[in-house]
């Protein structure tokens, strides 16, 4: 008697190997459900493996005063996408600090992961905006790097630069309309996820 012994299934790695990663940056103060709406619709639209939000440290150009810290920014976008496997966060940014140019944490990522295309998701107004971005012709030439504009209200939603366009249902929420509707003490009920809006409560967060 002798049984057949099958040879044994090398088991690969997930490895980088042609990974699609969708990358969200922003200051997320406080991640609202216009957020998880583009997230989610642009990685399905596109068949990303994942699309990481990514806090910023300092956002480049904007005034960062109102921010609360990168530690409760981050707390609060680890609730929101709870119960997507889609969704994920990259903390690149607020590790290293400082002011969070886009080109150098693609330029660092894009090295670090030579086998991956990353598409980095920007919402109209910062389409509009790309001219004025730190070395911005470097930053579209890096390899495997796509921008993907998603229109929103208020905005031209129009470039000169390479973007490709997912179509989504337009939404108007803003993070600064939360924080003066919280401020007012109006509802924020169905413009972000309940557990973030309990932890906005429960650290009295935004309110002066
Ligand atoms: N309602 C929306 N529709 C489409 N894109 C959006 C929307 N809200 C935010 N974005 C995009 O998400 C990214 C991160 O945005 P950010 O964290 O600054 O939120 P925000 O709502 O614009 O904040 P604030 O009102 O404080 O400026 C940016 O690329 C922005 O254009
Ligand atoms: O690199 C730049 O010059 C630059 C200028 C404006 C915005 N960005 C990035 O775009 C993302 C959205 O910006 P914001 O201001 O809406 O949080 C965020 O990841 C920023 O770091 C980057």
């Amino acid at each position: 008697m002798y049984s057949k012994v099958k040879p044994a299934v090398k088991v690969q790695p997930l490895a980088d190997h042609h990974r699609r990663i969708g990358i969200y940056g922003g200051t997320f103060n406080p991640v609202h459900n216009a957020h998880l709406l583009v997230a989610d619709q642009v990685g399905h639209a596109l068949c990303l493996n994942k699309v990481k939000l990514m806090p910023d440290a300092i956002p480049p150009h904007v005034d960062h005063k109102d921010a609360v810290s990168g530690d409760l920014r981050l707390q609060m976008l680890e609730l929101a996408i709870q119960g997507n496997p889609l969704l994920g966060i990259e903390r690149t940014e607020l590790d290293q600090g400082g002011v969070s140019y886009t080109y150098d944490t693609m330029e660092q990522l894009t090295r670090q992961h030579p086998d991956t295309d990353y598409y980095f998701i920007i919402g109209g107004d910062m389409v509009d905006y790309l001219d004025k971005w730190h070395r911005i012709d470097d930053l579209i030439k890096l390899p495997r790097f796509h921008f993907v504009g998603v229109q929103r209200p208020h905005a031209k939603n129009a470039t000169k630069y390479p973007v490709i366009w997912v179509d989504i249902p337009e939404v108007d929420i803003s993070s600064s309309d939360i924080r003066e509707r919280i401020r007012r003490g109006q509802s924020v009920n169905y413009l972000l996820p309940t557990k973030v809006a309990d932890f906005i409560k429960e650290h009295h967060l935004y309110h002066d």
